[in-house]
């Protein structure tokens, strides 16, 4: 259906997308196979990436869609990544960007680097990055920028300031923003992008430090596909899978729906392990049940039984998870998609927060289900007294 739905967006006219979509007959459904069969269906519409298509741009007009910026020319061709030859930029070198650029080196490529806190790049230059200045300097000296920053706001400040990513660029560039952001964002990335001749992908992961680190992160990109194309080698470097899904904004939705969906299992789940304490259940007893079940989920396994010990070391830190339930409430709010379990997941995360727990894993959302029994156990406790 992902395939289906991609080709179609892919294609210059309903017509060719049915004619298309006749030619298919379905088969075992893995991402690698998606991203092929994606890239068949453009090689077969000749027309795809050559001027603003109207049928994209009445889409992007109807209520409820996110304004899509029509799929377009590249400025330039673009060459393809290669190690050895290729020198990559990669800007934010946080937990992600860390553990990405690594891979990036390990592959074989040139990366030049540059973080806000240039003590964060000093392992990376040992281990033969070059660093950077600027942002600006990155993406003159490299062909294809990658960055991986906190939020929109830092996004849109590393893409536009005077020294900015944009600045840098040039017809023959590539920026491929691996940030979780909103679509407005990245569409407004993309536009500065696109000003100064270069190409963009935007590229959020799903995916934590293990698997950053370990190479098999998910990219759900959108954007430019002439550029998804050419920095194929370096997404695979650093991840497992890739999907293309269409006019840039379609990535970040697709983000934001995933982790909005992983908060609220994250929160069910606390509130899951606060009550089994409180009626006398092992914690561990309860991870190990859900384990066995049909409600098994990696991240259960993974995060449960620190979150007993009430340790909660950061592999996503939780106020980035908060930063994707706002977006995905204002994504929800903007299209009229009522989303009360979100909303109620969020709650909890801004109380973490407040709680000073921003920097700690999202897991730490426990403290804050823990906090509010103990708060609710309180105000009971005074009632009844009174
Ligand atoms: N950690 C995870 O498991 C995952 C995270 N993500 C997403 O990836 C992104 C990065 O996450 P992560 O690496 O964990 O976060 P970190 O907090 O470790 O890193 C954030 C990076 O953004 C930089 N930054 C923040 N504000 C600015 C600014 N105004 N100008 C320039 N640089 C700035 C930081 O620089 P400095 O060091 O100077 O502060 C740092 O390099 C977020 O959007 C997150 O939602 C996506 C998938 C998984
Ligand atoms: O954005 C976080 C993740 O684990 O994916």
């Amino acid at each position: 259906m992902l395939l289906h739905n991609t080709a179609r967006a892919a294609c210059a006219s309903k017509r060719q997308a049915r004619a298309f979509m006749a030619t298919q007959t379905p088969r075992s459904s893995g991402p690698q196979r998606r991203v092929s069969a994606i890239a068949m269906a453009a090689s077969r519409c000749p027309t795809l990436a050559a001027r603003p298509q109207p049928s994209l741009l009445r889409r992007a007009a109807q209520p409820g869609r996110r304004a899509a910026v029509p799929v377009r020319a590249q400025a330039a061709p673009l060459i393809d990544a290669a190690p050895g030859k290729t020198t990559l930029g990669f800007i934010g070198i946080g937990i992600m960007g860390l553990a990405m650029t690594r891979n990036l080196l390990k592959a074989g490529y040139q990366v030049v680097v540059w973080n806000r806190n240039p003590d964060k790049c000093a392992a990376l230059a040992a281990e033969g990055a070059k660093v950077a200045s600027t942002p600006q300097e990155v993406a003159a000296a490299a062909t294809y920028t990658f960055a991986m920053l906190s939020d929109p706001e830092a996004a849109l400040d590393v893409a536009n300031r005077p020294d900015g990513v944009a600045a840098g660029m040039a017809p023959g560039k590539g920026y491929v923003d691996v940030s979780t952001v909103d679509a407005a964002t990245s569409q407004a990335v993309a536009a500065a992008v696109r000003a100064r001749g270069g190409a963009f992908l935007e590229a959020p992961v799903s995916g934590s430090k293990g698997p950053a680190e370990q190479g098999k992160l998910i990219f759900l990109t959108a954007g430019d596909q002439a550029l998804f194309n050419a920095v194929s080698g370096p997404l695979d470097a650093m991840g497992k899978a890739k999907f293309f899904l269409g006019a840039e904004g379609a990535g970040a939705n697709m983000k934001l729906v995933v982790n909005m969906v992983m908060g609220s299992m994250m929160t069910a789940f606390a509130e899951g392990l606060a009550l089994a304490d409180k009626v006398g259940l092992r914690q561990q007893d309860v991870i190990d049940v859900v384990g066995l079940g049909a409600i098994a989920a990696p991240m259960f396994a993974l995060k449960g039984p620190a979150m007993a010990a009430r340790a909660y070391a950061p592999a996503f830190p939780l106020k980035h998870q908060q930063k994707d339930m706002r977006l995905a409430l204002a994504l929800g709010d903007e299209v009229g998609q009522p989303l009360p379990l979100a909303a109620a997941s969020n709650a909890q995360y801004i109380a973490a927060r407040r709680q000073g727990l921003g920097d700690a894993d999202f897991s730490a959302v426990m403290e804050a289900v823990l906090g509010q029994a103990a708060a609710e156990a309180t105000e009971a406790h005074n009632k009844a007294a009174k």
